[in-house]
Parts: structure tokens; sequence; C-alpha cells
């Protein structure tokens, strides 16, 4: 651990950091990427939007150290920027992505399932259902740039987009490892995992808790895409002008027809799915669990 301005904060989120440096010089690049003077980036503490307003297409990228868990703050903050985006007619697709190192992110934030009140695990949920209906059933054209490891949560945020370019690393994992732990991915997560990859191939990945290697990921369909990590986002780039080549009415309304059915599940009936899940995860033996799994995460570190 390093002390900063009296905080403790990991060393690694420090080495992290080095791909925030490297934001700077982002900036210096940003014309040659098209942002040109004038276009400002915007966003929240934990979500930062770099809009492309020529292009119609903005980069949403997650930096909430040290590893991108979708904690209620990240997930309201992600909520508000793709309200924000969805709202607003320049954009015609996002690009979803890590500004961190070697994490596109952790999944849900286990810190968030721990010795928590009932309110809160509910009023967590729900932050959780909202984001995925709303990316789930965007008219955006919405391409995950998968720049490191994305298990369980991390993993359906990327099945929620439209299409998924994946980092050539060994450590970039992704996959359904929720049995691992002990806990169970929800009925909408399995949906989404069965629409992607097909029953048995979903089936047996959820049941094992498989955390897939990149070319396994693609084999199996998980992701469209495994390319050297340097060109992840040209790579979804590339593939979103193919989307954008689309009339969007017809896109959205194809996008509708497939996914409407799948989000309805959950939108007829979110408040039993919240009581579902307050009164599993509150159990003893969920909550032993999941404190056993933490903190062997942080022995690790
Ligand atoms: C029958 C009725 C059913 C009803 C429905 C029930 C539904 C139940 C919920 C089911 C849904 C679950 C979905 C999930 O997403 S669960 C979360 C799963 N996530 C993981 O298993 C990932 C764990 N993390 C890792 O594997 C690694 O951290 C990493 C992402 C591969 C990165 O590795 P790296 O070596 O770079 O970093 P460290 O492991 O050293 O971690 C750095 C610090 O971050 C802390 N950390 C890591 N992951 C999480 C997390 N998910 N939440 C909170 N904190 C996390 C880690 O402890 C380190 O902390 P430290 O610096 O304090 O030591």
């Amino acid at each position: 651990m390093a002390l900063m301005a009296g905080l403790r904060v990991p060393a690694r989120a420090l080495l992290r950091s080095g791909c925030w440096l490297r934001g700077a010089a982002l900036a210096g690049a940003e014309a040659a990427a098209g942002l040109g003077a004038g276009v400002r980036r915007f966003g929240s503490q934990r979500v930062l939007v770099e809009p492309d307003p020529a292009a119609g297409v903005a980069v949403v990228k997650l930096k909430s150290p040290p590893v991108n868990s979708l904690s209620l703050e990240l997930l309201t903050e992600l909520v508000i920027s793709l309200e924000k985006l969805d709202n607003d007619k320049t954009f015609r697709g996002i690009v979803l992505t890590s500004d961190l190192c070697g994490v596109f992110s952790a999944g849900l934030d286990l810190t968030e399932l721990c010795g928590r009140s009932p309110a809160h695990y509910a009023e967590y949920w729900r932050a959780l259902q909202e984001l995925w209906l709303r990316l789930y059933l965007s008219g955006l054209v919405s391409v995950a740039a998968v720049n490191g490891a994305s298990p369980a949560g991390g993993c359906l945020l990327c099945l929620s987009c439209d299409y998924r370019v994946l980092a050539d690393s060994p450590s970039c994992v992704i996959g359904p490892n929720e049995t691992r732990l002990g806990i169970v991915a929800p009925f909408w997560f399995k949906d989404c995992m069965v629409n992607t990859v097909g029953h048995r191939a979903a089936e047996q990945a959820l049941q094992l808790g498989t955390l897939f290697p990149p070319a396994e990921a693609l084999r199996v369909g998980l992701v469209d895409q495994v390319v050297p990590e340097d060109q992840v986002q040209s790579t979804a780039l590339a593939a979103m002008a193919r989307w954008l080549a689309i009339p969007d009415h017809a896109r959205q309304l194809t996008k509708s027809m497939m996914r409407k059915p799948t989000a309805d599940r959950l939108a007829k009936h979110r408040e039993a799915d919240v009581q579902s899940f307050v009164s599993f995860v509150s159990r003893d033996s969920i909550q032993k669990a999941l404190q056993t799994y933490l903190e062997k995460l942080k022995q690790k570190g």
C-alpha cells in the first residue's frame, strides 16, 4: 500500500493510474482521433465520456480504481451517462471500455453485498437492474472494447452490448464465474448468456463458473473479435462504423424485436427479483461465502 494525501491507495491502483497518464498524452492525440478543439470530454468521477460528435460516437470509459467493481456509485454514474447519451440526438453509438490497465470490470462490488442492510441490498439491486435494462435496450449501437478481465457482472455488461472486441492477453478472461463464489447469476444474466452462446454452452459455463481466455471466448461466441491489446479501441471503432452504416430506425426496431422479450421478463417482475436477491444475499451461508472470497482476494493482493 502507498500513502497518498492521507488515503490508503493500493500500489496496484497507482500502477494502473499509469494508464491515466496515458490520458494526458491522449489529450494531444484527441485532435488526431477526431476530438477537435471545442469538443469537450464530459462524464463524472467514475465514468469518463469522450465524445466525437462528428462521428456520432462517444467512448465511455469506466475509471473506478482499482478494478472498476460495480459499486452503487459507479452503477448510478453509468446510468446517468447512458441516459444523457441516449437522449442526445448527436450520438448514434457508444464504445464501452475501461480507463484502467488490465481490468475491464471486476463485476459486482462485493463490498456492496457483504454486511449491509436489506434496504441497501435492495437499492443496490435496483440500480443494477436499471443499468442492465438501459444498456441492453439502448437505441444506440453499443460496442464493448474489452481491454481487461471481465468476470461475472463485468461479463454481463459486455453481453448487454451489441458487439464485443476482446484484448488478446492471458489476463483478459471473461465469463460467468458466480458459482465459484457460491452465488447464482440472476435469470436475466442467464438469459443474456443463452441468447449469446446458446443453451448448452451457457449451461456449462454458468454451472462451472467458467472464465474463458480470449481464444476460448471467441470460439464459444462470447466475444466477436479478439485482437492485440493496443488495437482493441480502433477495432471497436471500425466495428462501430459497420453498424452505423445501417439506418437507425431499421436497426433499432430489429434490436428491440430481438431483445425486448428478454428484457420484459425482468421489467415485469422487477420487484420480485429484488426481493429474491435480498433474501438470497442475506442468508448467513451466502454472507460467509462472500466474506471468505473477499478475504482471499485481499490476501492475494
Ligand atoms: C436462487 C435465487 C437467486 C437470486 C439471485 C441472486 C443473485 C446473487 C448475485 C449474483 C451476481 C453476481 C455477479 C458478480 O459480479 S459477483 C463478483 C464476481 N467478481 C469476481 O469474482 C472478480 C474478483 N476479482 C478478481 O478476480 C480480480 O480482482 C481481477 C478483476 C481479475 C483483477 O485482478 P488484480 O490482480 O488486478 O487485482 P486484485 O485481485 O489484487 O484486486 C485489487 C483490489 O480490488 C479488490 N476487488 C477485486 N474484485 C473486487 C470485487 N468484485 N468487489 C470488490 N472488491 C474487489 C480486491 O479485494 C483488492 O482489494 P485490496 O486492494 O484492498 O486488496
